[in-house]
């Protein structure tokens, strides 16, 4: 890693290189409103010309008053001036100059209604792309700590890169101006153009350079970022704060965040402070040039070269177009230095599944006639060299209950992740009536199976919803939400909710209910009896809740099974039972398999397993 504020070539170039993300961030303003991309862009277009229209107009002015003021017979009065008619031009010109000032205004006003409407769009535009993109990743990429700070990144371009959206625009608008003011220029000599631009282009250069060293220190920081955040995150919300408080870990996080930030803190003032003194020299070059341009035009109107009304024009112009090539290219510099950023949200975009539909992708069958069989499969999570799972072949027929009971880290989510293609096996195959799980669509794959996980999420919405999140599309569905309540015996939660199914839930929002842990799972086995699924997985679906509800919800599992494959995770003895078969699994293997009185006889894992629970009872 570079020493803080070191220069580091790469990033420099890199600068430069990003300003090819610009020209797609057009394309993406334009696809987020057309209609107010053009608008703008025609707005902006006419307000560029504003400036050196007036300062021309003004030039007008003064040289018409020193010619009227010049005449041997000029009036002394105004009323001698009005009557002799004589100043009927200059009048013409103030009017155009009132009229150009005035219109310029409500321009402006215009500009940033249009420009404040664009930003929303796109904002709206950009969330939806990356909810949309976020949404078709596979659950490796999740789990990928480089993929996760690249998110993050990218997360902060959907809001943080808006400016570059004005920033663009304004750019737009002051390069026409400039080139109007540079023909103006020109046309009185070319080598004050010149100068103006020696006196610039270093500044631009060190500007450039400083934000490069910005961007690469902020690059290199984005997991200190991440940790920073998720420190301050959970030192302040409400799902921790009673393990804060009861443990009193906010002195221990305190310190974390404190050593993370002042660290991103000092790095980031040895930049700025260098930064200072740089450019405080750099831009006195800058006046140094347009004290010299200025000296020159003085002298000509001196000799009588130019006139009074060039004077004002061309210091002003002088003026105006120091302050806006010195504002392009800061915005430009700034403008390169958020296109770096911008890299990370196209990188985010570029990000492909791998578990995606073959091109002739199976239909799922319909009833499922045989079942799931899992050939010899091995799994390795990725980034690891443990095998989760190893050599296990068991089958998973049509229409039978199957049970998986095992010690912690035995491999049992992993095998309900590879069921439901979240990842794909490492070795071996598993088959689904006789066809490889990858022959088939995974969303298809995904629709026919309800599956709720140990660590479901508790959505910060209503009852119903969070339901209806089995099967979303009937949402509206009201009778099937009730059903669906009533299988995972939900009901007499909802009853006791004060707005019943409507009741928000959780503490995220005002006048949500916060649930116990046993409520909430039985409102998240409810969404797995949404799907009406033809394999039900639920993986420890009761670890929450009491032994009355546990039998509840199991009675009624079994009712409603009976025709239906399921595979159930349990620790609980009592809820393996029930089971048809149960596997014993050990290191990502199968143990053992068979009934839970056949296990009992074997005199094997299963058998200790379930005396060592049963002494506990005793
Ligand atoms: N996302 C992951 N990345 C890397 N390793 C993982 C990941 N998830 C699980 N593992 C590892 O895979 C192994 C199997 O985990 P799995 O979650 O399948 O166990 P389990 O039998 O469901 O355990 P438990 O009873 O605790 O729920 C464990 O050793 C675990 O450390």
């Amino acid at each position: 890693m570079a020493r803080p504020g070191t220069a580091d070539p790469r990033a420099y170039a890199e600068r430069w290189s990003a300003l090819k993300n610009i020209p797609p961030f057009l394309a993406m303003i334009w696809r987020a409103s057309p209609g107010l991309t053009a608008i703008m862009v025609a707005l902006r277009l006419i307000r560029a010309l504003v400036p050196v229209a007036m300062l021309w107009i003004g030039k007008l002015i003064i040289d018409e008053v020193v010619r009227l003021t010049g005449l041997p017979d000029a009036p002394t009065s105004l009323t001698g001036w009005w009557s002799s008619g004589l100043a009927q031009p200059l009048i013409w010109l103030v009017t155009a100059e009132l009229a150009l000032a005035l219109g310029s205004d409500i321009i402006g006003r215009l500009v940033s209604y249009t420009d404040s409407m664009l930003q929303e769009k796109l904002v709206i535009f950009l969330s939806l792309r990356l909810m949309d993109h976020a949404a078709s990743l596979d659950l490796a990429t999740f789990e990928d700590p480089a993929f996760q700070d690249r998110l993050d990144r990218a997360r902060r371009q959907t809001t943080g890169r808006i400016p570059i959206l004005s920033q663009v625009m304004q750019q737009l608008q002051d390069s026409v101006t400039v080139i109007s003011f540079g023909i103006g220029l020109i046309a009185y000599n070319p080598w004050l153009v010149l100068l103006l631009l020696i006196a610039m282009i270093p500044a631009f250069l060190g500007e450039m350079y400083f934000n490069s060293q910005l961007y690469a220190l902020n690059w290199r920081r984005a997991s200190d970022r991440r940790e920073r955040d998720y420190l301050r995150r959970i030192a302040s919300s409400a799902d921790s704060a009673k393990e804060i408080k009861i443990f009193g870990l906010n002195g221990f996080l305190r310190d974390r965040y404190r050593l993370l930030a002042e660290r991103f803190y000092r790095e980031n003032r040895a930049i700025s402070r260098r930064q200072l003194t740089a450019m405080a020299l750099l831009t006195a070059l800058g006046t140094l040039c347009y004290y010299a341009a200025y000296l020159w035009i003085i002298g000509r109107t001196l000799t009588g070269t130019l006139s009074l009304g060039d004077l004002t024009f061309l210091s002003g112009s002088f003026l105006r177009l120091r302050g806006l090539i010195e504002g392009l290219l800061t915005t430009f510099s700034n403008m390169a230095g958020q296109a770096l950023y911008l890299d990370d949200l196209y990188r985010f975009f570029h990000e492909r599944p791998h578990i995606t539909a073959g091109p002739a992708p199976l239909p799922v069958p319909d009833p499922i006639r045989q079942g799931v069989v899992f050939e010899n499969v091995g799994f390795r999570y990725p980034g690891t060299d443990r095998w989760a799972l190893r050599g296990l072949s068991f089958t998973l027929q049509a229409g039978e209950t199957l049970a998986l009971v095992g010690e912690n880290g035995a491999g049992k989510t992993t095998i309900v992740k590879l069921l439901t293609r979240l990842y794909d096996p490492t070795e071996g195959r598993i088959l689904l009536d006789g066809r490889d799980l990858r022959d088939y669509d995974p969303e298809a794959l995904r629709s026919a199976i309800g599956v709720i996980f140990q660590d479901f999420v508790r959505y910060a919405m209503s009852a119903a919803d969070n339901i209806a999140t089995g099967r979303i599309s009937a949402r509206d569905d009201r009778p099937r939400i009730t059903a669906a309540a009533d299988r995972a015996a939900a009901q007499a939660v909802i009853d006791r909710l004060p707005a019943g199914y409507d009741q928000m839930l959780g503490r995220s929002f005002a006048r949500g209910v916060e649930l116990s842990g046993g409520e909430w799972q039985k409102l998240a086995i409810a969404r797995a009896y949404m799907r009406d699924a033809q394999i039900l997985i639920l993986d420890e679906p009761t670890a929450a809740l009491d032994a009355r509800a546990e039998f509840e919800v199991f009675q009624r599992f079994h009712d409603l099974s009976s025709a239906r494959t399921a595979l159930l995770i349990s620790h609980r003895f009592s809820s393996l039972r029930m089971a048809d078969r149960i596997l014993v699994l050990e290191h990502g293997r199968v143990q053992a398999q068979g009934t839970h009185a056949e296990l009992l006889a074997q005199k094997g894992r299963y058998r200790d397993l379930f005396e060592l629970q049963a002494r506990g009872y005793r």
